[in-house]
């Protein structure tokens, strides 16, 4: 027992010790500064064994402050046992030789098993809030509550996914998948691509489900450039920016479908891609009938309920418009490098989602969770 103790209150010491610095946040010039001028793998080391426990500290001390009946369902239980062994074992490369190639890629190996014990945090947090709500129900302010924690938790998840994946794409001992990205990160991302990309999916699983799906019309604007007739490209992770749209797609086509019912002809959707002299923007426009602005806040919610069932294909496939995480998350993946998710809707005739992006990598940083008294205060109840 007493052994336990100690080993439990060192544990406390070094969550304390990490929890006092806040996470550096780079920049998306940084990433590719970092990634294209023959990347040196200590240098890496050196910044992720301590840029990863203050991240991972920051969020597991948020982690200790939700609600004790929350903490108590086993789903979240199982998460929070997670990020403690995950914390532990990065500790453990805390005073390790960065001129000792083998220990890098030990380190390195370390970071993909990290990553994928984390691979269904997310789906095993919702589970734990439908565990809260079954066993215990939810009130709206603790509903506030785990609103505002889960979009820190998942912000941070993220951005530490982000670093892990840099890392072991830049030295793991997997095959580049193409030689022009950086990591994860395409410098010179075909913003058309990844729409069109993301539309060709989410048809085919509205034409699963409702045997008809909308087409899409895609327009291009470059107006720093009139005329220029060169696709738009720009400095970006492709996966997030696909997580984005695909997400988008799915919620427009359901949209549609439902609220023209007989109609085979659907009014098609409209996407415009616009660079601008900061921004580059994508405007996706449906007219699927719109929500009401009493409503629309809740789409972001992460106990989205309103909506009828999502709708799964006769083959199981993933739902048409998921339940508790896909709007919420898609914003925060359009945040993490300080751009943003706006949903403009005209209930009776459609909704415009606005996806802004920083074109300039030097002003996309990462935009990060910090833990500090007044994130803290919003976990106590009496606040
Ligand atoms: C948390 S989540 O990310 O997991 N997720 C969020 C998404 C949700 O599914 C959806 C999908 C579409 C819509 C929808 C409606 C609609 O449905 N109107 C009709 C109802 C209006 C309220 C009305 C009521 O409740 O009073 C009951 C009918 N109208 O416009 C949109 C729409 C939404 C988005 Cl976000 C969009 O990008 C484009 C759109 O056209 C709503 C909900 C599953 C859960």
């Amino acid at each position: 027992m007493r052994f336990s103790r100690r080993i439990l209150q060192q544990f406390r010491q070094y969550l304390d010790h990490y929890s006092q610095f806040n996470p550096s946040p780079l920049s998306m010039k940084q990433f590719i500064d970092f990634g294209s001028q023959n990347a040196c793998e200590r240098t890496s080391f050196e910044f992720l064994r301590k840029e990863l426990p203050v991240r991972l500290a920051n969020i597991m001390k948020e982690i200790n402050l939700l609600p004790d009946n929350l903490l108590q369902m086993p789903s979240v239980a199982m998460v929070q046992s997670w990020y403690q062994l995950s914390f532990k074992e990065i500790l453990t490369y805390e005073n390790a030789d960065p001129d000792d190639n083998e220990m890098l890629e030990n380190f390195t190996e370390r970071l993909v098993k990290i990553r994928n014990r984390h691979t269904n945090v997310v789906e095993t947090m919702a589970q734990g809030v439908i565990e809260l709500k079954d066993s215990h129900g939810i009130d709206s302010n603790t509903e506030t509550r785990i609103q505002y924690f889960l979009d820190r938790f998942y912000m941070s998840r993220i951005s530490i996914r982000m670093l892990i994946n840099q890392h072991t794409l830049l030295f793991g001992s997997q095959l580049a998948q193409n030689n022009r990205h950086i990591g994860c990160i395409d410098p010179n991302c075909a913003v058309l691509d990844v729409v069109k990309d993301s539309y060709e999916n989410a048809k085919f699983l509205c034409d699963q489900y409702y045997l008809n799906a909308p087409e899409v019309e895609i327009k291009t604007h470059n107006a720093t450039v009139p005329d220029q007739k060169e696709d738009i490209r720009m400095v970006y992770v492709p996966s997030h920016l696909y997580h984005i749209l695909f997400e988008l797609f799915k919620n427009a086509m359901r949209a549609v479908v439902e609220y023209h019912p007989e109609d085979m002809e659907l009014p098609k959707l409209n996407v415009g891609i616009t660079k601008g002299d900061e921004d580059v923007t994508i405007k996706m426009s449906d007219q699927g009938g719109g929500i009401p602005r009493s409503k629309s806040d809740l789409l972001f919610h992460y106990m989205y309920s309103t909506a009828p069932q999502p709708m799964r294909s006769e083959n199981g496939s993933a739902p048409l418009a998921g339940y508790g995480y896909g709007l919420p998350l898609s914003r925060l993946y359009a945040r993490y490098f300080h751009g943003d998710l706006i949903l403009s809707s005209v209930e009776g005739f459609g909704t415009d989602a606005f996806i802004y992006l920083k074109l300039f990598p030097s002003e996309a940083n990462e935009l990060l969770p910090v833990y500090n008294t007044t994130a803290s205060r919003m976990y106590h109840t009496d606040t």
